[in-house]
């Protein structure tokens, strides 16, 4: 459960659950104060001058319990408030009342003559649009160049979603408590957050147990134990024979691409399945990776026979057509798990359900490793497949559940903020990779790293969530000026890092 992200409403429920094991909320309160006066103290320690705005709940509570803090240290802080305390209510009626400094209406407020501000306007009870004389603040706020701490979220930011609600303010940190939310991760919150740092604020991890969180960071924790790592006395057929079907001779490259990615992570062999047309400029180009003719539907359901390929690749580089719908449904109903990415996907949009049928059809008996058939759109490709779903007011989490749901699928819904979901609700944010992912054959390689755990046996939601993290390590090992055939050659380092974990 370390990897566990909390909606706000689940947050509260932690928050409810610790109340009633006998700490007060307003313990809870000041722990939070602190941890933020913390903050100010590392991060901003040379803020001359600090003005803390304060909302109407209890995010604005932590705002006048962290000025008090401030205050005893002796700092030079003003408080600014949305509301008058009078009207405020609960925790943070106590904590605008214990603060004895010196406030002012909102209204008041002057960016430009504070070295920092420290945002406590809304955190997790944003329940709507900014509007009027806020968002007014907020774009003065941000178009000032004075450094913002917030407190849980920047507010305007949704904590579910990640979504801007009306306006959001642009923070340089923001401190947050017990656990991550989704609007930490996904953006456009990501970018808002800026660094991001979680303070203990007291709360017991068991309280987990009972929330039973369905969001997740995509880290480690989440899955390591359930990789399928090569033992010393293994042998090559143990950890799996890994298949990427080829295009026509002029796009192979994108197959040999996912393959290589396929024995890097770790699949005991993988070999290209190329149309005659094509075989002779994939071999000229392939060594370690073996080459067999696929020409049609009927070579398939021969080379099928051969039960240790046990996990394939179709889409990257594969070309528009009916070829690849037949190739899918052949290889699902065979009872292999299926990475199907790219042309593969676009073959579908006129009958997505035929292959969400086939999806189901496979995954019947299949409770151990999980769904068949893993989709990896991008926001593009995605809209192919769930027009609706893409453009239905969802976060985006939400949007690759109910993919994953309808499609009995684990879908990797990729950009920035990639996220893996899988049938059952599970969901996972990554936050590993680099501006320098976004290259062609980027995606490639992807499919051949899930490849890789699924012909491993990993479990299909876990194979596709170490797949993705890997894909990011691997890209921050390789640093700037990346392109997608240095990918797998960076694989071996992540795994050491992961082996050595
Ligand atoms: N959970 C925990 O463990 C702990 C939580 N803690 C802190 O509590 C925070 C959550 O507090 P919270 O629930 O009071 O919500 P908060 O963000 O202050 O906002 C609610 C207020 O804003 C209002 N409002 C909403 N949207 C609006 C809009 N667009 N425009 C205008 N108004 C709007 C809303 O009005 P209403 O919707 O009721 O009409 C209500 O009055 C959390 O972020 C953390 O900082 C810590 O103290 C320690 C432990
Ligand atoms: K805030």
């Amino acid at each position: 459960m370390d990897a566990a992200l909390l909606t706000p409403t689940e947050m509260g429920e932690a928050d409810r659950l610790t109340i009633a094991a006998g700490t007060p909320g307003i313990v809870l309160m000041e722990r939070a104060a602190k941890a933020v006066a913390d903050a100010v103290e590392t991060g901003f320690g040379d803020a001359a001058r600090i003005a803390l705005l304060a909302g109407p709940g209890n995010n604005g509570g932590d705002a006048y319990a962290a000025a008090a803090i401030l205050e005893r240290h002796g700092r030079d802080v003003r408080l600014f408030h949305l509301v008058p305390s009078q009207e405020l209510t609960g925790d943070a009626a106590i904590a605008a009342k214990a603060y004895g400094g010196q406030a002012a209406p909102l209204a008041d407020f002057q960016p430009q003559e504070f070295d920092l501000v420290v945002d406590g306007l809304f955190g997790a009870g944003l329940s709507r649009a900014l509007e009027g004389k806020v968002v007014d603040l907020v774009d003065q706020l941000n178009a000032s160049a004075v450094p913002v701490l917030a407190i849980d979220l920047p507010s305007g930011i949704s904590g579910t979603s990640g979504a801007v609600l009306g306006a959001a303010i642009e923070a340089e940190a923001t401190v947050s408590f017990f656990r991550r939310k989704p609007g930490h991760l996904l953006e456009p919150g990501r970018s808002r957050c800026g660094r991001v740092a979680i303070a203990d604020i007291g709360i017991e991890a068991d309280v987990l147990a009972e929330i039973a969180p369905t969001s997740f960071e995509n880290r480690p924790a989440l899955w390591r134990h359930r990789l399928m790592l090569p033992t010393q006395a293994g042998h090559k057929y143990d950890r799996g024979h890994a298949v990427v079907f080829s295009g026509p001779a002029s796009q192979t490259g994108a197959a040999r691409m996912a393959a290589m990615a396929a024995l890097r992570g770790g699949a005991g062999l993988a070999t290209v399945f190329s149309p005659a047309s094509a075989i002779l400029v994939n071999a000229a180009h392939l060594t370690a990776v073996m080459l067999k003719r696929c020409e049609n539907a009927a070579e398939l359901e021969t080379l099928l026979e051969d039960g240790r390929m046990n996990a394939f690749v179709l889409g990257p580089g594969f070309g528009a057509g009916e070829g690849a719908r037949a190739y899918a449904e052949a290889v699902l109903s065979a009872g292999r798990r299926l990475v199907l990415d790219a042309d593969g996907i676009t073959a579908f949009q006129d009958m997505p359900d035929a292959l969400f049928d086939a999806a189901v059809a496979a995954g019947n008996g299949r409770e151990d490793d999980g769904p068949a058939l893993v989709l990896t759109p991008h926001a593009g490709e995605f809209k192919r497949l769930f027009p609706d779903l893409a453009e239905a007011e969802l976060g985006k989490a939400d949007r690759a559940r109910k993919a994953a749901a309808r499609s009995n699928a684990v879908v990797i819904l990729k950009g920035r903020d990639t996220v893996i979901a899988a049938p059952d609700g599970r969901a996972a944010i990554n936050a590993t990779g680099t501006a320098w992912l976004a290259t062609a054959g980027s995606g490639d390689v992807l499919a051949g790293l899930v490849a890789a755990q699924l012909a491993q046996n990993t479990p299909t939601f876990e194979a596709a969530c170490a797949a993705v993290w890997m894909h990011g390590k691997a890209a921050e090992a390789f640093g700037p000026g990346l392109i997608a055939e240095d990918l797998p050659a960076m694989v071996p380092k992540v795994l050491a890092d992961l082996i050595a974990f």
